[in-house]
């Protein structure tokens, strides 16, 4: 369990806000000029990723209240209780254990008394086998041909991690795979991938850790019909049908053999899976070494999340600065900006990550809290960005806390590309954090040989506020390795918010509702009589969408 810790209530929070009256006004670039340390000070390297939150309006004793925010809401116990497989998904009574998914020590873990660890381990197995035999071409559909194209079907944490995964290491495919993901129920998503593919050399993966998401059942019953229409016999659904599942119950009634079923287990948040089962697609295009890489750098990060003082751990000091901006400053977004074309789904898969885990207004007592919880996650990739909607982080009106990322290496050295983009990459913090005066502003007119008739009411315009903050995170290469240790130094600093602001983290009541009402509405759309049973606007509505299509 883990305790109910308002921590408006604390003492740190009082001292952050008493702290917070100081630094309101504070200017990072008087910071840096007063301290040469600074960068050394607020920068923590991690095997080959660097992270520079010197960038951030903060002192060290402003770390240092955070840090004792941390302590007073018992992060440090909360870390213990999470890796020891406590049921700290407390309004579904479960366990939270992704990080024994990748548990490479295989350290006892127990759940309701049994140690998880054998069975984890035996899936492992089982999807190694499976990998290496669809890789090695081994794997051969129904009239022999070996399998050349996966489609994983599944959505939300059964779609977003995989799909980011083998995006952001598309370097590391095997030649002979082409992955395809289907998400949507949109008929358009699953009738675009069956045109690219050949049933006789098509795996697919139906991924839902429920097996009832009326989107995945909705598009692998699509394809098992589409597949039917060319094997003509179900015998053959073995050979091109997997399951990716917590639920046996419903995948055998689907129609898939046990035998072809990769089990994971509830204590596995879908938003949380990709080290499951649920990470067969990416086993399959990258070969199982190199998510076994992947799982090894989560590892790392496990184990210097558990092991590191809250002030050094990076995580927690990511956590915190997010605390100090969503709850300090009023900030209400968070921007991720992957300075790599292959993480364009990062900042989406961090969407789901973050947004459906700390999106709670209710706390751990089942109150309604009176601050903000989570932020709102967004991002691309740059420089594409830079060129849509960096207006705004620089000279708008909210503040926008953001975190680059990019590669020193890259995966693809062609001509001076890689030292533009990190170019790019650099300046954009330097000119968040140094803004322009208007000064500056006068003196660049000047030297152009402007008069100041010319330039005087151009000026406000031209000018940048600056103070922007901005965490630069650098890793070396992208690798199956770093990718992991990336992924749960983000799934972790979520879990360190979750328990500052005192909400359950791990459950995900806030997506019922809409289920529920489509299910409700689905009948009424049949059918020519008019619908009365809701408010006007959604009853207008449903009448206008039936008269449409008469
Ligand atoms: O894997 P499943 O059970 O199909 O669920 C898919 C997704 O639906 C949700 O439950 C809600 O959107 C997510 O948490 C989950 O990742």
């Amino acid at each position: 369990m883990l305790e109910n810790i308002n921590p408006t209530q604390t003492g740190a929070w009082a001292e952050l806000e008493r702290h917070f009256a100081t630094m309101k006004d504070a200017r990072m670039t008087e910071l840096f000029a007063s301290d040469p340390e600074r960068f050394g000070k607020f920068s923590v390297a991690f095997q080959d990723i660097l992270v520079d939150f010197s960038k951030n309006i903060i002192t060290e004793g402003t770390v240092e209240k955070l840090v004792a925010l941390a302590k007073e809401c018992k992060v440090d116990e909360a870390i213990k209780k999470m890796f020891a497989g406590e049921a700290i998904n407390q309004t579904e009574n479960r366990a939270v254990l992704h990080t024994a998914l990748r548990n490479r020590e295989s350290v006892e873990v127990k759940v309701d008394g049994e140690d998880v660890m054998p069975k984890v381990n035996n899936v492992l197995a089982k999807m190694k086998h499976f990998a290496d035999l669809v890789t090695g071409g081994e794997w051969k559909g129904f009239t022999d041909k070996p399998v050349t194209d996966i489609v994983n079907i599944g959505i939300g944490g059964s779609d977003l991690g995989p799909v980011m995964v083998t995006e952001a290491l598309r370097p590391y495919k095997k030649e002979n795979i082409t992955t395809h993901f289907v998400s949507n129920v949109d008929g358009t998503d699953i009738a675009e991938t069956l045109k690219k593919v050949d049933p006789e050399t098509t795996l697919f993966m139906i991924a839902s850790k429920t097996f009832t998401t009326q989107e995945t059942m909705t598009n692998a019953h699509t394809a098992r019909e589409w597949f039917l229409k060319a094997a003509g016999d179900e015998k053959q659904i073995a050979k091109h049908f997997v399951a990716l599942s917590t639920n046996e119950a419903a995948v055998t009634d689907f129609g898939i053999d046990p035998k072809n079923m990769f089990e994971f287990w509830d204590w596995v948040g879908g938003r949380y899976s990709l080290w499951s089962a649920i990470g067969l697609s990416i086993a399959c295009t990258i070969g199982y070494d190199n998510f076994e890489q992947l799982l090894d750098g989560a590892y790392e990060m496990d184990k210097h999340f558990q092991e590191a003082e809250l002030g050094e751990n990076l995580p927690t000091i990511l956590a915190l600065l997010g605390v100090w901006y969503n709850n300090f400053y009023g900030t209400e977004s968070t921007a991720i900006l992957p300075y790599d074309q292959y993480m364009h789904r990062f900042p989406a898969y961090f969407q789901q990550g973050d947004m459906e885990s700390n999106g709670k207004y209710v706390d751990r007592g089942g109150k309604a809290v009176d601050y903000q919880t989570g932020p709102i996650i967004w991002g691309e990739p740059g420089t594409n960005g830079q060129h849509a909607f960096y207006q705004l982080i620089h000279q708008g009106t909210k503040l926008i806390p953001c975190d680059f990322i990019a590669p020193a290496i890259s995966q693809n050295p062609v001509g001076d590309h890689h030292v533009k983009l990190l170019a790019n990459f650099f300046a954009q913090t330097e000119a968040l954090m140094k803004g322009k005066t208007e000064a500056e502003v006068i003196a660049e007119f000047e030297q152009q040989g402007k008069s100041e008739d010319e330039y005087k009411e151009l000026v406000p315009f031209k000018v940048f506020q600056g103070n922007r903050p901005t965490n630069s995170i650098l890793i070396k290469k992208l690798t199956p390795k770093t990718l992991g240790s990336l992924i749960a130094m983000y799934e972790h600093k979520i879990f360190v918010q979750g328990v500052i602001w005192n909400i359950f983290s791990f459950d995900q009541w806030g997506v019922e509702l809409g289920k529920q009402l489509a299910k409700n509405i689905l009948p009424e759309l049949e059918g020519d009589e008019e619908v009365n049973t809701h408010d006007a606007s959604t009853n207008g509505l449903i009448n206008a969408f039936k008269d449409m299509r008469k």
